[in-house]
């Protein structure tokens, strides 16, 4: 496959296909419009990852909303995170708005706890948030969950669909999890023995 091109993406598996994230993104969808419809919601999507899954949602909310977005981040190319940096707030004011923070992922959960915090101090009404994928494991920050959450995946590094890996990959029209040689290594900071592949 073309993404065998890029070393940190070569043998990567196919988790969810695009019509799996299309019937997730067309769920989520009927969730939020039951919750926002009519709240004329402020839509914020978080950059880079959250670009694709917003993206690909708003279309499907037929309902009148604005839409803004926010940029913190906290992998920087790298497979595991470290403190928030923001690099951009909304410019729309969010005093007594009910906001709806999307996401491309909800893995350990501080870049969305570090937004929900921001935005509830800010003054906001409300503060949902939507994640298209959801990682499988019990190191979540405070236990925080997602109020929309489209597909999980069990606790690999994932590319695809908004997400990345080191950089790349997130233009793949499907979720992929990473060679788990390659996510042993970069957690070892050892070169992956992938010489068969
Ligand atoms: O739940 P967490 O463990 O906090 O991880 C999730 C966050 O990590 C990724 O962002 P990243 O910092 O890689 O920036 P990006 O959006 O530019 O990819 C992803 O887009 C989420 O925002
Ligand atoms: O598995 C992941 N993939 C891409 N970005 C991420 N940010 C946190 N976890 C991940």
């Amino acid at each position: 496959m073309p993404w065998d091109d890029a070393p940190d993406l070569r043998g990567a598996e196919l988790i969810h296909d695009q019509w799996a994230i299309d019937q997730a993104l067309d769920r989520m969808a009927r969730e939020i419009t039951q919750d926002l419809g009519g709240r004329n919601p402020l839509i914020l999507g978080v950059m880079i990852g959250g670009m694709i899954p917003a993206g690909r949602l708003l279309p499907r909310l037929d309902f009148p909303l604005e839409v803004d977005y926010v940029h913190a981040t906290r992998y920087r190319n790298e497979l595991s995170g470290e403190e928030l940096v923001w690099h951009a707030l909304p410019t729309t004011p969010i005093e007594g708005r009910d906001l709806l923070v999307v996401d491309d992922i909800l893995d350990e959960g501080n870049t969305l706890a570090g937004i929900i915090d921001a935005f509830r101090s800010a003054g906001a009404r409300s503060v949902r948030t939507a994640v298209l994928v959801d990682k499988r494991h019990d190191r979540k920050y405070q236990g925080l969950c997602a109020d929309y959450v489209g597909l999980e995946v069990e606790d690999r590094y994932v590319f695809g669909a908004g997400m990345d890996c080191r950089g790349l990959g997130r233009n793949a029209d499907g979720i992929y999890a990473i060679d788990q040689r390659i996510e042993q290594a970069a957690k070892t900071q050892q070169e992956p023995d992938t010489e068969e592949r």
